[in-house]
């Protein structure tokens, strides 16, 4: 049995917090575990700061991480699933994913108005595609920019800012206690979260049978049939882009539902769909219906939304 375990992580607030929570969690049921904690600076963090970045999808949140993986220089990384690109590098494989916080995103608005309640015009803080699309086909007065860096900076920037609303994922801004701040939280009618948002995705080498015993406690099979399904519907439309793109998916009493949005960046075109599926009972099944409805999302005219946006990407 392992003595020593060491969690690799980034150094923002958010993830720093998900870190903590993981060795609590797993020193609380492993109590002779000595688990340390090693911070490891990202692409993505040192771009947080670049305002000409383009930083989404694309694993700059977790290369580098990885790199300390392989290497073994630690032996488990804990991610924002979300942040997790769908292919997964070679030797490495998500051993653990945790149960959800509220999958919702939610609007800060700097005089409590909800999306309906913002002025005309309205200045909003956003910087993802998926929030972007979904927004403008709801208000396409709106106008969009950016704010960047972590969460704790953002919520700095915007309060020193003219925007009038900022749009935030609930998990992040809950876990560092800014739930004060929130206007409302988005219906899934209206806002579908990006595929993962709010569970923890924990990485490890395939190799490493100790590491993946010791983190199998911290697996939910609700967020992990949930999050395979999102993650197989988003593997087999994305092709490498950032793309506006939002998924929901809930597993109840063995019955799987997913509903999928994909949108242009300037919220004039979206789609929208769903699939539920009974008996399942097997991540594969869960993740076949993620490709099903990826499958059915193209026939209806996805492959023309997204033609156009990996023209540009
Ligand atoms: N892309 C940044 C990011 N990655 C994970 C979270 C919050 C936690 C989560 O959504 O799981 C956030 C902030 C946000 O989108 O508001």
């Amino acid at each position: 049995m392992k003595q020593q375990l060491i969690i690799g992580t980034r150094s923002s607030p958010l993830a720093l917090w998900q870190a903590e929570f993981t060795k609590a969690e797993l020193s609380r049921q492993f109590p002779d575990l000595d688990i340390q904690l090693k911070l490891v600076k990202t692409t993505g963090d040192v771009l947080l700061d670049s305002p000409l970045s383009k930083i989404g999808d694309m694993g700059l949140f977790t290369k580098d991480i990885e790199k300390h993986l392989l290497a073994g220089e630690i032996d488990l990384a804990v991610h924002s699933l979300k942040d997790v690109p769908t292919e997964t590098p070679e030797g490495l494989m998500l051993s653990a994913f945790t149960e959800r916080e509220d999958t919702r995103d939610v609007v800060i608005s700097k005089n409590g108005d909800t999306i309906k309640q913002l002025k005309p015009n309205a200045k909003i803080a956003t910087s993802s595609l998926r929030r972007t699309s979904q927004l403008l086909s709801m208000r396409p007065d709106f106008e969009l920019g950016d704010i960047r860096g972590n969460l704790n900076t953002r919520f700095q920037k915007f309060d020193e800012s003219d925007f009038d609303a900022m749009l935030l994922a609930y998990a992040g801004v809950h876990r560092l206690n800014f739930g004060d701040r929130i206007s409302e939280i988005l219906p899934y009618e209206l806002m579908l979260p990006a595929v993962g948002q709010g569970a923890l995705g924990i990485e490890t080498r395939i190799d490493d049978n100790e590491t993946r015993e010791i983190v199998k406690v911290m697996n939910n099979q609700n967020s992990e049939f949930c999050t395979k399904a999102e993650r197989a519907l988003l593997r087999h439309l994305q092709g490498g882009c950032q793309i506006p793109i939002g998924a929901y998916a809930t597993y109840t009493n063995g019955t799987l539902h997913l509903s999928a949005f994909v949108g242009s960046v300037d919220g004039k075109r979206t789609l929208r769909d769903e699939v539920t599926r009974d008996s399942v009972t097997e991540a594969s099944q869960a993740e076949q219906a993620g490709i099903d409805l990826a499958e059915a999302l193209l026939a209806r005219g996805a492959n023309e939304i997204l033609a156009e946006i990996r023209k540009t990407c």
